[in-house]
């Protein structure tokens, strides 16, 4: 069944497909976006509980040179309102004790000459002498990557530091209000021309441009934008010439896992908390059994207080088998270890898991594995023909954040119109 031929289809409707989208609207391109599941969002999910209190099951912080991002925030309504971090805060392990070198890895990592790959597992045990250090900054790595550090490749991790463009943590603010809210702003932009639960199978490139086959039949375009993760993307079948181009890269990628438990409290017990004997103040636990779990405080200043705990790689793919009621239990006796029963006594609760999600990936997104090609993200953002990728992983700057979706999206929309047949 062919049927219209659009002068591009986007392929995706998360961030970056949602942004590509709105960039061809704006300069008059027409265009379809073909969305695999019933909404569009992708890893943004926000979930309102009551009137008062809603919670971010995928993404949530930014900061304010992530200026793509601020201004969508804005443009949807809402403002940018700081994380409370006062610099009094400090980080404990699980097991009580005062943190202050996290930092230390990302230095070591950016002096590193990085010549010869190594699996991420290999540069600790170099850079650090004392096994409770290693513990620490591993399982915080586990975290950050949702992937096991043996599986990452050392090189490619120090590339993608590379493009993170600034100075500032990448949790000092947040939105005032649900990021669906974006979502909703890029679509009622685009209203329309949003076709839903249409799995792309395949992208074959023909003399015309390309034929987009899905489930329920096949499109026509001058050009094709894939705005899906690379891991996902590795999933669509392609003609030869895009394989040859493409296949590679793609499938230098691993997915991570992660799962994301929130509390809402009345009282912020962990403003007084002992460590040593003395009072402090807590901003994170980072646990190391089981490894990759951190715990943050992420309350917004001059609101209520909230705990975000994230359970990342091996021990989220473990925990993903059991289901949420387990899931929940785990999140809860794990925060109960350092903070006692009070812990028990939240007003409200989210968690959620993205775990081999079969359109998403897994995890806050995927990275080059050890073996793959160091340079994968440069390959995917180039352009072949009418065709082009987008995802927040190949980002030119601020990849496997939200920010990096939106420029990723703008980036191959631009590319696109620039080569319109
Ligand atoms: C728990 C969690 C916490 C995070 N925290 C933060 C944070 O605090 N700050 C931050 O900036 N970022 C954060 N991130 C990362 C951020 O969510 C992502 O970088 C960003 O949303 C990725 O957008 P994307 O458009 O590249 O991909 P996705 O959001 O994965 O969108 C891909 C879209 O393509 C669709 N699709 C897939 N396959 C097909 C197909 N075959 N056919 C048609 N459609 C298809 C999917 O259904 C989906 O809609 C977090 C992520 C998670 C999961």
């Amino acid at each position: 069944m062919a049927s219209k031929k659009y002068q591009t289809i986007v392929v995706g409707g998360g961030l970056a497909g949602m942004s590509a989208a709105n960039t061809l609207h704006n300069k008059g391109i027409d265009y379809k976006v073909i969305e695999a599941s019933n909404r569009s969002g992708g890893k943004v999910l926000s979930d309102r509980q009551n009137a008062d209190v809603f919670f971010e099951l995928g993404p949530q912080f930014v900061n304010k040179d992530m200026t793509e991002m601020a201004r969508l925030i804005k443009a949807s309504g809402m403002e940018i309102k700081e994380t409370d971090m006062p610099e009094n805060a400090i980080s404990i392990s699980s097991m009580n004790q005062e943190i202050d070198n996290l930092t230390d890895f990302d230095t070591r990592l950016d002096d590193w000459d990085g010549q010869v790959d190594e699996r991420l597992s290999a540069l600790y045990d170099r850079f650090f002498d004392d096994e409770g250090v290693k513990k620490i900054i591993s399982s915080n790595q586990a975290e950050l990557l949702n992937i096991h550090p043996d599986h990452i490749s050392a090189r490619a991790l120090k590339e993608v530091n590379a493009r993170y463009e600034s100075e500032m943590s990448d949790l000092t603010h947040q939105s005032s209000g649900p990021l669906n809210q974006v979502i909703s702003y890029l679509e009622k932009n685009i209203a329309g021309n949003i076709f839903y639960n249409e799995p792309v199978q395949q992208v074959v490139e023909t003399n015309e441009g390309c034929t987009i086959i899905t489930g329920a039949g096949e499109y026509e375009a001058a050009s094709v934008i894939v705005a899906v993760p690379p891991t996902v993307a590795s999933r669509i079948s392609y003609s030869p010439n895009l394989k040859d181009q493409y296949q590679e890269a793609l499938n230098s990628y691993t997915d991570g896992a992660i799962i994301k438990a929130s509390w809402v409290y009345r009282q912020p017990f962990w403003h007084n908390h002992l460590v040593n004997g003395e009072v402090k103040r807590i901003q994170e636990i980072i646990y190391t059994d089981p490894k990759g779990v951190v715990v943050m405080d992420s309350s917004k200043k001059g609101e209520e207080h909230r705990l975000t705990m994230f359970i990342g790689a091996d021990e989220a793919k473990k925990l993903d088998q059991e289901g949420e009621e387990h899931q929940r239990r785990m999140a809860n006796q794990l925060l109960t270890e350092v903070f006692g029963d009070q812990a028990k006594n939240y007003e409200a609760m989210a968690l959620s898991a993205w775990v081999n999600h079969p359109y998403c990936g897994g995890g806050y997104g995927a990275s080059v594995h050890i073996g793959g090609k160091v340079d994968a993200a440069e390959t995917l953002r180039e352009p072949f023909h009418q065709f082009a990728f987008a995802c927040s992983e190949i980002a030119e700057a601020f990849p496997n954040f939200m920010e990096g979706a939106v420029r990723s999206g703008q980036h191959a929309a631009n590319r696109i119109a620039k080569e319109k047949r």
